[in-house]
């Protein structure tokens, strides 16, 4: 019986030699993992000896050899092949284990791009889809993860080919990550913009969930190894374990609170749409506004600062139930308070990522570029021109509405939320909704602005905004009833701005 074993890391891998060598296997090594065996007592025969020619070109041909790779791929139920290997002089290998070059930790190394194309291996995914190929024969090992049950197993000869199989879906998986994150690191290297006929994506695992967005579901979180910031990197400092649905809650609160990157500010998001958001002249004095928009709403919700949470509002924070806190610093103290809540998540954000947004269908994924976009002109559209403080409201209106499930619908003055009217399947009922929570919370939309993300069918918002003391409106524009929309503002004397940027949300 032989074993190839050609590995970059080296450390631990004697312990699983010494176990095969136990077990009678002949182990055959590339000349850095042959030297590193023998350094630590055990026999083995160089690869480049075996095939009768060196290891060549610095490397990059060592295995890539018949002799090999026909004792890897041989099946011995075949007649033919074991006449063919036995006239060769051909070894049958039984079990291959390697570890590749580390392309993927070298590429976040700033090397020169002919320094970094070196660490693509080539040799070492060769012999592991070989093994992976002939896993009715052969085993195949790429994670140390497995050693311990394999030799297990082997010892007590129980290895059956189920478990070959299972080891041989590990390998083509890793093979297919590894040529994914070369593929996307050239695509980066050289900034093609191209979706190519195939789209791999690298995904790495992170973190497996308690369950998914229900408990009957199950949940997990991958991570993108080009990214080392964005919601799925960032840190757990306490609480209990985050889930599914925190983290795409967490991911909208970054979001929108990053909007706002010259105010101390606040926002509260529930079932992944905000429903209170606030700048305010310190982040408690954010907070409590951006609570005030729909308190009940704000029970239970992901809050997320766009600065260091200091003690005062780390009180203020624990006096209620929340899920998660998510800002990108806390003060020592800060976290003392919060400590008290042992459920309470307290997250730190390294900022955010952007790469692609994919939603899923049945047989097919959607893929789109993520909406980084805020409007393409604002144009007052109106007789009447916004006054500074409206004009001020609107685009904060605006930049909140983005992230609101459409129809969206925002009520906003003084820099903080009023209302808010998310997910109906008209755009009429957004604004209703949004105009009876405001008043319900005590607000006087007088002087109030309105944001809506997608342009107003009919004149019928506008009128129902009028009435409830709304001043000015900002919405993408473009409807074949514009001239109607216009004339009702004008009429109520309203100023409107067009943004020519729509902010859907499904
Ligand atoms: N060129 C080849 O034929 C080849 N065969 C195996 N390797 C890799 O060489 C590494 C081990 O080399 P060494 O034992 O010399 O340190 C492993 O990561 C293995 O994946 C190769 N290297 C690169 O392609």
């Amino acid at each position: 019986m032989r074993a190839v074993i050609s590995v970059y890391r080296k450390e631990g891998v004697e312990k699983l030699a010494k176990a095969l060598q136990r077990l009678g296997y002949e182990i055959l090594s590339t000349g850095g993992t042959a030297k590193y065996l023998r350094e630590h007592g055990i026999q083995t025969e160089e690869i480049a000896k075996v095939t009768g020619f060196p290891e060549i070109l610095n490397g990059r041909v060592k295995t890539l050899h018949p002799v090999i790779h026909g004792g890897i791929l041989y099946r011995d139920w075949i007649d033919k092949d074991r006449e063919e290997i036995e006239e060769l002089g051909i070894i049958p290998v039984d079990i291959v284990v390697v570890n590749l070059y580390p392309f993927e930790e070298m590429m976040k190394e700033n090397l020169e791009e002919e320094e970094l194309m070196e660490f693509i291996d080539i040799g070492g995914p060769s012999l592991i889809r070989a093994a992976a190929k002939n896993y009715f024969r052969v085993i195949v090992l790429v994670d140390p993860e497995d050693y311990g049950w394999v030799i297990d197993k082997l010892e007590k000869g129980e290895l059956e080919r189920k478990d070959r199989a299972y080891l041989a879906w590990k390998a083509f998986s890793h093979t297919a990550y590894y040529d994914s994150v070369i593929s996307n690191a050239l695509k980066r290297l050289f900034k093609i913009e191209e979706e190519g006929k195939e789209l791999s994506l690298p995904m790495k695992l992170g973190t497996r969930l308690r369950y998914g967005e229900n408990p009957h579901q199950r949940g997990i979180l991958y991570h993108n190894p080009f990214e080392d910031i964005g919601i799925a990197k960032s840190q757990v400092l306490q609480g209990k374990e985050m889930s599914f649905n925190n983290y795409l809650d967490a991911d909208s609160a970054v979001r929108i609170v990053l909007e706002f990157p010259n105010d101390p500010a606040c926002v509260i998001v529930k079932h992944n749409n905000p429903c209170g958001v606030a700048t305010g002249s310190d982040l408690k004095d954010a907070f409590l506004k951006a609570r005030e928009t729909d308190p009940e709403s704000a029970f239970g919700g992901i809050v997320a600062f766009n600065n260091t949470v200091n003690k005062e509002l780390a009180e203020e924070l624990t006096s209620m139930f929340l899920e998660v806190v998510i800002a990108p610093a806390y003060e020592e103290e800060a976290l003392e308070v919060l400590s008290k809540k042992k459920n309470l998540r307290v997250i730190k954000f390294l900022g955010m990522s952007y790469s692609y947004d994919i939603k899923k269908v049945s047989g097919g994924f959607l893929l789109q570029d993520e909406d980084r976009e805020l409007y393409d002109t604002l144009q007052v559209v109106t007789e009447r021109k916004p006054t500074e403080g409206e004009f001020n409201d609107l685009i904060f209106a605006w930049k909140v509405c983005k992230y609101v499930k459409s129809n969206a619908v925002v009520i906003a003055r003084g820099g903080r939320s009023l209302g808010i009217g998310s997910g109906q399947v008209s755009r009429v009922d957004s604004l209703r909704c949004a105009i009876e929570k405001a008043v319900r919370h005590g607000f006087d939309l007088k002087g109030a602005v309105l944001a809506s993300e997608a342009f107003f069918p009919f004149r019928d918002s506008i009128d129902i905004a009028a009435e409830a003391g709304i001043t000015a409106v900002i919405q993408p524009g473009g409807s074949i009833r514009d001239d109607e929309v216009l004339s009702a503002a004008n009429e109520h004397g309203m100023s409107m701005v067009f943004t020519k940027m729509r902010h859907f949300r499904h």
